[in-house]
């Protein structure tokens, strides 16, 4: 099965207060269609690797490949389309503009790519709408819906773009256990029909053991 996301002989040092090794030759693939979590004691470093993997930090040593493509060094602008086109991010905060419709917030990641006109855009956001059961929540400001429906939403303006990879940074880590099931049952659904792959930073070893494999991280390395 074809590679999208590798890591190789990835360090990180936080330079200040004083020199800290944070991350220590960091080696994983994620093949796609995979489904894979990150577990491991707070502190050991899983955000800062999310981090780098997802693009947003660049102050690291080592390689990382995005679709077998040596992003490492690339430039911020390239970088940043890269991102917008084959990453889609899913927080334990949702980071919706409260003052924009859902289907607006949707919408936003298309419209910053600028690949599609509005009203192929709009098509697009409804489908992804549809696809979690939310479709009748468009016209709604987003301050005005509960929080599963919230990280649903999160979850289709991360999808708008069609990405070959989700990131998720404890994305249930405010949600009752039925809507963490709900949002599990998704990323499950999406990863054996759409064959997206999936890497899921989570506390919860019940939503964990539910997953294709963990990668259990220590002291800045990979365990297992
Ligand atoms: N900007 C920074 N400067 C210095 N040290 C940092 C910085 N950001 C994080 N750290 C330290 O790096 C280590 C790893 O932090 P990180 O946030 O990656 O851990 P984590 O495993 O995600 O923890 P948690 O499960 O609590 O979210 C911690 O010891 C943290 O204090």
């Amino acid at each position: 099965m074809s590679v999208v996301l590798e890591a190789k002989h990835i360090n990180k040092y936080f330079k200040k207060p004083v020199s800290f090794h944070v991350l220590k030759d960091i080696n994983f693939q994620i093949k796609k269609g995979e489904f894979a979590s990150i577990m491991g004691k707070s502190g050991c470093g899983k955000s800062t690797l999310l981090y780098i993997l997802s693009t947003m930090d660049t102050d690291y040593e080592g390689q990382l490949y995005l679709n077998n493509q040596l992003i490492t060094g690339q430039e911020r602008t390239h970088l940043s389309y890269l991102r917008n086109k084959h990453i889609g991010f899913v927080f334990q905060f949702h980071y919706l503009l409260s003052e924009f419709s859902v289907i607006e917030n949707v919408m936003l990641p298309a419209k910053k790519l600028g690949e599609k006109s509005y009203p192929e855009i709009e098509h697009d956001a409804i489908e992804k709408l549809k696809m979690l059961n939310i479709e009748h929540l468009s016209k709604k400001r987003a301050s005005q819906v509960s929080g599963g429906e919230k990280q649903r939403i999160a979850i289709a303006r991360a999808l708008i773009n069609n990405p070959s990879v989700i990131m998720g940074d404890e994305p249930t880590g405010n949600l009752d256990s039925y809507n963490a099931q709900n949002i599990f049952n998704i990323f499950k659904q999406l990863s054996d029909e759409k064959g997206l792959s999936l890497l899921v930073v989570t506390h919860d070893e019940d939503f964990a053991n539910k997953t294709d494999r963990i990668i259990q991280m220590g002291d800045g390395k990979i365990l297992v």
